[in-house]
């Protein structure tokens, strides 16, 4: 396994088995265990209507206004959902059909490539369980770079196919990502030898990391007292949701609360991450989000986490700093900020704060 900020970052804080280890969601389809049972708060609304609640912007590639739609829709929500992207339909058909392959195996086979506590890679509950004294309804499958080895204890002699879709996806989405985060630092007024670290030529140790995990939301006897994947924001650079059809994602936006990421076939996801926020001196949202179940639909996503590169530090960019507009954040590299996530979950801003910092000298 390649050195990397995330596996590095995975090591220095282990996770529990039992934090790890999904429940045989078929056995339990009836009656949800206490285990599982959450109290949600009365500001998760009920089913939306589609045709009127408001969502985030969807985005025309090909828009000859895509730069200023962007900024917007990054400054506003956070998150966009993109078409005209230039990702082949039928790769997607294909990454779904591997993905409901994978968790339609029964859980014994699926605990063959579980993931070990101090590793990021294989099949296990949402990292972020380990924040939340009740567990979530769903599972996962992380992936960085090949994973033959992890496919091939769930399919001795059939997971060809399956790396293959994979690492094609990886390559799909490592160029768009790419072009999308050109989009969003032009939109900000920046220029590509401003952020000349983040496409290093040289390679090697100073490629850019990401991860690519799978999602699985099997039905739920009782939505209402069960959740998918708990409010949080991503790590990431950015991150690029392919959410097929069924419903369920939903986004936190002010003065509207949870807003509903209603599926549109063909199109993917766009999601500012906290890297982001962190270089745009907070002028672009990394906005909460969280996955809601349903009775009837098992949901599937496949969520690309793009990162930068193990030594690059992270901070606001100088074009977004005046003396208006002091630099929010201190500069960290991922790995201290995945740290600082491991450790403090949704409040890790508070720590790299400039002010905070500044107090602890
Ligand atoms: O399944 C989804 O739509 C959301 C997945 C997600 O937010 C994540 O993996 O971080
Ligand atoms: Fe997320």
């Amino acid at each position: 396994m390649m050195n990397s900020s995330i596996s590095e970052s995975f090591k220095s804080h282990p996770v529990q088995l039992n934090r790890i280890i999904p429940l045989d969601f078929k056995a339990h389809a009836i009656k949800l265990p206490d285990s599982h049972t959450w109290t949600l708060s009365t500001d998760n609304p009920p089913p939306v209507d589609p045709f009127t609640s408001e969502s985030v912007p969807v985005i025309d590639l090909d828009d000859p206004n895509v730069e200023s739609l962007t900024r917007h829709a990054c400054e506003q929500w956070g998150m966009f959902q993109v078409t005209n992207h230039g990702i082949r339909i039928d790769l997607l058909i294909e990454l779904e059909f591997q993905t409901r392959r994978l968790f339609s195996l029964p859980l014994e086979q699926k605990l063959h490539a579980v993931r070990s506590p101090e590793d990021f890679a294989g099949y296990g509950l949402p990292r972020i369980s380990t924040f939340f004294p009740k567990l979530m309804w769903s599972e996962g499958f992380s992936i960085m770079g090949s994973q033959v080895e992890h496919a091939s204890k769930l399919w001795p002699n059939d997971h060809t196919k399956f790396c293959d879709v994979m690492e094609e996806y990886e390559r799909e989405m490592k160029d768009l990502t790419e072009r999308i985060l050109g989009l969003m630092l032009r939109s900000l007024g920046l220029t590509s030898e401003d952020v000349k670290w983040l496409k290093p030529k040289d390679g090697g140790s100073r490629r850019s990391e990401a991860l690519l995990h799978l999602n699985s939301y099997p039905v739920c006897p009782d939505p209402s007292h069960a959740m998918g994947l708990a409010p949080h924001t991503d790590s990431s650079l950015l991150t690029l949701l392919y959410q097929s059809c069924t419903n369920g994602l939903q986004v936190h936006k002010e003065n509207i609360g949870w807003a509903p990421v209603h599926p549109i076939a063909g199109a993917l996801v766009v999601n500012v991450g906290d890297l982001m926020h962190i270089l745009s001196n907070g002028r672009f949202k990394s906005p909460m989000h969280q996955v809601l179940l349903t009775k009837s639909c098992h949901r599937i996503s496949m969520a690309y986490f793009y990162g930068p590169p193990v030594d690059v530090k992270i901070s606001p960019l100088m074009n977004m700093i005046d003396h208006k507009h002091p630099a929010l954040y201190r500069p960290v590299t991922w790995k201290e900020y995945l740290d600082a996530k491991a450790m403090h979950f949704n409040q890790a801003f508070e720590f790299i704060r400039n002010d905070v910092h500044i107090s602890n000298k």
